[in-house]
């Protein structure tokens, strides 16, 4: 079978982004979705994004890690479906859509999405770190030296002991200004660092304005592949509004055969 795949990065995190609105991808065959991953074998991203239709949104994502297994919420496929969406004239300048864990709105100006993720309630506390949920699981640690910090090794180390298989995604954070944070993540199934996590950097945003760090509602955030911009609120304990804002580019178009 020959499919027509295309290929979006928002800050460097990179997905194959598939029409999937006649349902004809076999997404239970997690073999195919990590042989497209593969960056020797296949096509190569940190993950494959579906687009298929749903009940009363404009479109439904579908996300999966590399490893071919489906994941929980990406931030910034979230922000690269959203343009898939306006290149297939689904949408226009703003949408909402529906993903693994709710409903999603957003908006795009030209290569620039912006886009709602999901209250967070919760921050745990970790040794020397805190944990919550932005729609994937984060782990948020301030470290300093973070240019030469060994993300793999201590990422991995991490994920697995203390978070088990299941597992979180890792993050190791230095501030730079009152506002603005470097950010390197080890992704969860990907298993391995990748250029930007926008689920990541949100969780980091959030983190430090819990930990006094951040005392404005807005942060930037230096990853690897780019800038990303948080805006939050903070009410009744409860980080709301919150927004994740940043470049989503389609980069391939191209034709493979499975
Ligand atoms: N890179 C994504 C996160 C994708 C899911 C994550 N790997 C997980 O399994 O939790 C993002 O931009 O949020």
């Amino acid at each position: 079978m020959t499919t027509t795949f295309y290929k979006y990065q928002g800050t460097g995190n990179d997905f194959i982004m598939i029409d999937n609105r006649s349902l004809f991808f076999p997404k239970e065959d997690q073999n195919l979705v990590a042989f497209l991953c593969s960056r020797r074998f296949g096509i190569g991203a940190d993950g494959l994004i579906l687009l298929e239709n749903d009940a009363s949104l404009d479109f439904k994502m579908v996300y999966y890690n590399s490893d071919g297994k489906e994941g929980s919420m990406c931030g910034n496929g979230g922000r690269c479906i959203v343009a898939f969406a306006k290149f297939l004239g689904i949408i226009n300048k703003t949408t909402e859509f529906m993903a693994v864990d709710g409903p999603h709105s957003a908006s795009v100006n030209e290569n620039t999405v912006r886009l709602k993720m999901q209250d967070v309630e919760e921050l745990k506390s970790k040794p020397n770190a805190l944990y919550l949920n932005t729609g994937s699981p984060h782990h948020v640690q301030i470290v300093s030296g973070l240019e030469k910090f060994n993300v793999a090794k201590e990422g991995s180390k991490i994920r697995y002991g203390i978070y088990g298989e299941s597992g979180s995604n890792i993050n190791f954070v230095e501030q730079v200004t009152e506002d603005t944070f470097r950010v390197r993540t080890y992704e969860r199934g990907v298993e391995d660092e990748t250029l930007s996590c926008g689920t990541g950097v949100t969780a980091v945003a959030l983190a430090m304005h819990y930990l006094g760090k951040l005392k404005d509602n807005f942060a930037h955030i230096i990853a690897l592949g780019g800038q990303l911009k948080v805006e939050f609120d903070f009410e009744n304990n409860t980080y709301c509004k919150v927004h994740l804002n940043g470049e989503a580019k389609q980069v391939f178009k191209g034709e493979i055969s499975w």
